[in-house]
């Protein structure tokens, strides 16, 4: 018999993630999943959604185009310092070829996190997308929140950024080989850092998908508070200067390429970050707005970060 919806499910999905975690008790094949959480801790979700053409390119693999997925929605936990803890997986395919590659890309992408898939849907659709949605938990009262940042924070960032956008742009171009295209291939959810900045007390973090410049106005505007960031601090900028011949192409990767989930956070000043887990970008201040400087000086930046509908 050949495959249908039902079948499509049972092969491909159920118990294609990771392994269960006791916060579910009932999982994929009712009308609904079943959960508690334990006393004292407290449930974040976060959903998103991942197009073709929008969130990657047609001519990506369809099982790398889904491991991101589930990757960049990961990400949201790890932004928060949640464990995660459980996936419900939308997925819209134009066919039942699309439907299993998909679900392979969740599947590994799950593994990889050790995260049980524990519902979603499968459905045609005329455009291959996805949607997901994660679920996590901490100790009440500790998740990284973007409005929290005070005024005389410290700024830094735990991961690279500017690297996906040159490999999308090396990918778009042709360059299928690019020396940056591997960086569009897995997107990495900074879930283990995310958990120990909250366990170390910082208490404001989020992270960057739309561009560093713009989610750093996010966490600004939302703290009521400035912000002054050396672009030069960035991980690996003198590395990306030279290898995109010239400073120029790296100041607009960095500050506007998004896709990274770098994890931007606050701290006192008062506060150890150790060096392996993220280096001081910048510094929070009294009133509003995001400065950029390169090597001290103050730069005008009139371009925005990744907006869909612009
Ligand atoms: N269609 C929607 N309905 C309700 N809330 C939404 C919708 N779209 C976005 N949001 C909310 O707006 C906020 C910003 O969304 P987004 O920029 O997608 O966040 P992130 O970059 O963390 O995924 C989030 O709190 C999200 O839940
Ligand atoms: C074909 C293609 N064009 C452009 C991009 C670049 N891009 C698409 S969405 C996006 C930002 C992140 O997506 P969004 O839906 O805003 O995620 P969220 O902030 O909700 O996590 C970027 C930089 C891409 N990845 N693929
Ligand atoms: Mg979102």
């Amino acid at each position: 018999m050949s495959d249908n919806e039902f079948s499509l499910i049972d092969k491909h999905f159920k118990g294609k993630g990771g392994h269960s975690h006791p916060f579910t008790r009932l999982a994929i094949g009712d009308d609904a999943s079943v959960h508690g959480l334990k006393d004292g801790m407290e449930l974040v979700v976060s959903t998103d959604s991942s197009v073709e053409n929008v969130h990657w390119p047609h001519d990506m693999s369809l099982d790398l185009a889904a491991d991101r997925s589930v990757c960049a929605a990961l990400s949201d936990l790890a932004a928060m310092g949640a464990e995660a803890i459980a996936v419900w997986v939308n997925v819209m395919a134009k066919d039942k070829h699309a439907v299993k590659a998909m679900a392979k890309g969740v599947s590994r992408s799950l593994r990889r996190y050790n995260v049980e898939l524990v519902g979603g849907d499968t459905c045609r659709s005329a455009t291959n997308a996805l949607s997901v949605t994660v679920a996590g938990q901490l100790p009440a009262g500790t998740a990284m929140c973007r409005n929290t940042a005070l005024a005389d924070d410290n700024v830094w960032l735990a991961g690279r950024v500017g690297f996906h956008a040159l490999g999308l742009k090396q990918w778009m171009s042709g360059d299928k080989h690019g020396e940056f295209v591997h960086h569009i291939n897995e997107i990495t959810p900074r879930l283990a850092a995310g958990v120990h900045l909250r366990e170390m007390g910082v208490r404001c973090c989020l992270d960057v998908s739309d561009g560093l410049l713009q989610d750093a106005r996010h966490l600004a505007d939302a703290s009521g508070v400035g912000m002054d960031i050396e672009v030069t601090q960035v991980p690996e900028w003198l590395h990306l200067c030279h290898q995109v011949a010239g400073c120029e192409p790296a100041f607009e990767a960095v500050v506007h390429g998004g896709e990274d989930y770098a994890l931007l956070f606050t701290a006192p000043a008062s506060m150890v970050i150790p060096n392996a887990l993220a280096v001081k970008i910048g510094t929070c201040r009294a009133g509003t707005g995001v400065h950029l400087y390169r090597d001290g000086v103050l730069c005008s930046v009139k371009k925005q970060g990744y907006l869909h509908f612009e």
